[in-house]
Order: C-alpha cells, then structure tokens, then sequence
C-alpha cells in the first residue's frame, strides 16, 4: 500500500508546518500495515513527514521519492525487512541548501511567501501571497534559478518547486520499494497507490504500465489521470483502509 502524504492523509492548511494526521487516520494506516507493507510518499522531507504520521512501521519516501527510508520495526506481514535506505540525489544535497539560503533571502521582501525546506528539494508557498505579486514572485525564483542549470523548477498547488534535474520521481520510489520488498516481477502482488497530487501521475503511470495494482485519486473534481479509481477526500482514504481491511476478514 502507497499513500501519499498531502491532500490524501490530511488537508490542504494556509501553513505548510501545521499539518497533522488525525488519531483515527493514524489508525486506520496502523491497521494497513499490520497486514501489508505500507510506504508514506511526499513532497515533504522525510523527517517531517514521519513527525506528521510517527508510525515505525512505516517505509517513508520523502523528498519526492529522492530520500526513502524502510521501517524501524517488523510487522507481522511476511516482506523482506533488509534495511533500505536510497538518496539518489544526495550529491545535490549542498547546492539545494545553498539555493535555500538564497530564497529564503529573497523571499523576506514578499509578504506572505515562505521556502520550505524539504531537503533534497525546496517549497516556495506562494498560498498567502496577494495575487498581484505571484508574477514577480515567479520571476525571482527562476532569476535565482538561472545560475543552477542543475536544478530544475516545477508548480503545484499555490507553490513552486525546485528540485535536481535526476530522472527520480515517486514512480521511481514505487518501482524501487517493489523492488526492496522483493516484489519485482511477480504477478500475485497487488500494488495499491493512493495519490492526490499531480506529481503522483508517474506512481499511476507505473502501476498502468505494470498492468498490476491500481492507482487511486483523491479529487473532488474529474480530472485527466492515469488513476484507475478515485476518492473524494481523506474521510473517504480512510473508510477504504478500514474496508481493506475488514474486507481481507483481518481485525483492524
Ligand atoms: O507529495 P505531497 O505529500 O502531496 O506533497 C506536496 C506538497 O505538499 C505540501 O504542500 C501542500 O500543502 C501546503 C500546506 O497545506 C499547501 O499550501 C500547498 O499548496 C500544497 O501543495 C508541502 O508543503 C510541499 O512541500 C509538498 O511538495
């Protein structure tokens, strides 16, 4: 089971620090991973997300994927447990606290802008600037951005982000835990990839190409995707994990 952290497991908030997951969220992704193998994959850097979710049990891929990390405990499903830990991009991890600096610098001239450090990537939040100055906003970042051709400069929701030009992205995360877990090539694994973000159409895009699995959407709104089924909200992620449960007669 693959989730992604935002959107999916909590809502949208003004401030990105502020995120929590409730106690009965956190519960129903306890359950899930008693039985399966279960990975947290965000945006986020992967420290901040664990505080967010702090279940040990847990593979973490943060970063965008480019930092994943296996669990610090067993659980009771059968995975191989070999300790994981992949950081394909940790050659940038100097020029992206660099360019941090650098922003975090610029940015204190744009009231409401805020960088967040996501450690093999950057957030810049744009949500609580006044709309006049998104433009300028933008043009700053990629002025800055001009002297890494290294880094490579992508949007989301109300934020712009910045991250090593690798070719690593959360289907490359998903590809590799399939892998750790010693479920490459075998067709009675069913990959279940639970995403919200734009950034989650190349975990679907792997799962579509597998023939294997499914993607799951969390949207309210129809919207173009390589997802073969969608949710509305987290309410509806976590009544799904406990029927998930419940469904394999297994006691969440
Ligand atoms: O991969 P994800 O777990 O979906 O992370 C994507 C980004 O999530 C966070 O930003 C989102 O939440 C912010 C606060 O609620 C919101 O302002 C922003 O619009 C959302 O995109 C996180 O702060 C970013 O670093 C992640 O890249």
């Amino acid at each position: 089971m693959f989730l992604d952290y935002d959107g999916t497991l909590s809502p949208i908030v003004e401030d990105p620090e502020s995120a929590v997951m409730t106690e009965e969220m956190r519960d129903a992704v306890r359950a899930v991973a008693q039985h399966f193998p279960t990975a947290i994959v965000s945006g986020r850097c992967r420290d901040k997300v664990f505080n967010f979710v702090k279940l040990e049990e847990l593979y973490y891929a943060g970063s965008h994927g480019m930092d994943i990390k296996g669990p610090t405990t067993v659980s009771n499903h059968k995975a191989k447990a070999d300790e994981v830990l992949c950081q394909p991009a940790i050659e940038f991890l100097p020029v992206i606290q660099e360019v941090y600096q650098t922003l975090t610098a610029k940015m204190q001239s744009i009231p409401g802008a805020t960088v967040e450090n996501n450690k093999f990537c950057l957030s810049v939040h744009f949500r609580c600037v006044a709309e006049e100055e998104w433009d300028g906003l933008g043009e700053e970042v990629r002025a800055v951005l001009d002297g890494y051709p290294d880094l490579c400069l992508t949007k989301g929701r109300k934020v712009l982000e910045i991250r090593p030009s690798i070719k690593w992205d959360k289907g490359n995360a998903l590809e590799f835990l399939l892998e750790s877990l010693g479920y490459a090539g075998h067709g009675d694994v069913f990959p279940i990839y639970i995403g919200d973000d734009r950034t989650d159409e190349d975990a679907f895009k792997v799962l579509r190409n597998m023939g294997q699995g499914i993607g799951i959407l969390v949207t309210k709104f129809p919207k173009e995707t390589s997802a073969s089924y969608s949710l509305r909200e987290p309410a509806e992620v976590k009544d799904f994990l406990r029927k998930l449960v419940k469904s394999n007669g297994i006691k969440g």
